[in-house]
């Protein structure tokens, strides 16, 4: 039967990150995709030019109309913008049991423009993230989110193992942002070991919406019943051959390339 997954984000009119990722990833990974916005913003390869939040209402409306009747194997949120809508959202989990939850704790875009309230990490550490099967914060977010600074490998498990203790079952602090020239690592976290991912690093400007694509291809893995750790296998896999399989769009930061993995599947069939 196909498997369900909802994207609780914000809108990117350039169509690289936020809830349009997630559904060009859900579709790409062959799940029903389905969303609930909770801020539109104008925005493209050259920066975000405009933030318009939903109302709480709005967002709990959304949710509801997907709660009341389609139901989901698995959900991801992206950026949540403000307190408010990250306490009606944990709400809203727990009012439906929802159990594959996947946080993306989107803070800064990377042109620099804040999507979080900076008061509102607060909510989103007591609320939503003892609801979290998977975490995946960067570098510069899981800073934020333990206070410590993370430069070396001893540091990203301490910063995982700090996480682990507000309730979230797995961790994956991702290496975008490590200042490592050939590859990029991230290591994964179950409470128990440690793991990392390691993959070529690209040198390329085209990474807009890296994050929101590899989170939402771990929520259509779980959707789909894989574990955790196979699911963020597919996921980097997913990511890699999306920043790899570059094409040119817009004048800045260009989005990744969503089909490539589903390409290069079809033709090692072939
Ligand atoms: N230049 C790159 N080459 C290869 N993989 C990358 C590159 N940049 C990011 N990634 C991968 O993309 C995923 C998203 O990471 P990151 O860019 O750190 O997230 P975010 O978009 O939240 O800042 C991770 O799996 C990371 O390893
Ligand atoms: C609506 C929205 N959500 C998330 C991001 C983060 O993008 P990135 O994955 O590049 O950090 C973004 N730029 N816009």
């Amino acid at each position: 039967m196909l498997k369900k997954a909802l994207t609780i984000a914000g809108s990117d009119s350039g169509g690289g990150a936020g809830i349009q990722a997630d559904l060009k990833t859900f579709q790409e990974l062959e799940v029903f995709g389905m969303s609930a916005l909770t801020a539109v913003t104008a925005q493209n390869t050259l920066g975000v030019h405009g933030i318009y939040p939903m109302t709480v209402e709005a967002v709990v409306s959304q949710i509801q109309a997907i709660g009341d009747d389609i139901g989901a194997d698995a959900l991801k949120t992206g950026m949540l913008f403000n307190a408010e809508i990250i306490v009606a959202v944990s709400e809203m989990i727990k009012k439906y049991q929802w159990e594959n939850i996947v946080i993306d704790p989107v803070m800064i875009a990377k042109g620099g423009a804040s999507l979080l309230q900076t008061e509102a990490t607060v909510a989103l550490k007591k609320y939503l993230l003892p609801l979290a099967k998977v975490l995946t914060p960067n570098i510069p977010e899981a800073e934020v989110l333990t206070g410590m600074t993370i430069r070396t490998r001893e540091q990203k498990q301490n910063a995982a193992k700090s996480l682990y203790e507000l309730g979230v079952s797995h961790i994956i602090i991702k290496g975008g942002h490590d200042e490592v020239p050939t590859e990029s690592t991230d290591l994964f976290y179950d409470g128990k070991e440690f793991y990392t991912f390691t993959s070529k690093r690209i040198t390329t400007k085209n990474t807009h919406g890296t994050g929101c694509t590899f989170s939402a291809a771990i929520t259509a893995e779980l959707a789909k019943g894989a574990n955790v750790y196979d699911a963020v296998v597919t996921a980097k896999d997913f990511i890699q051959a999306a920043i790899e399989d570059q094409f040119e769009i817009g004048h800045g930061h260009g989005p990744t390339n969503h089909g490539a993995y589903r390409k290069r599947k079809e033709k090692a069939y072939l």
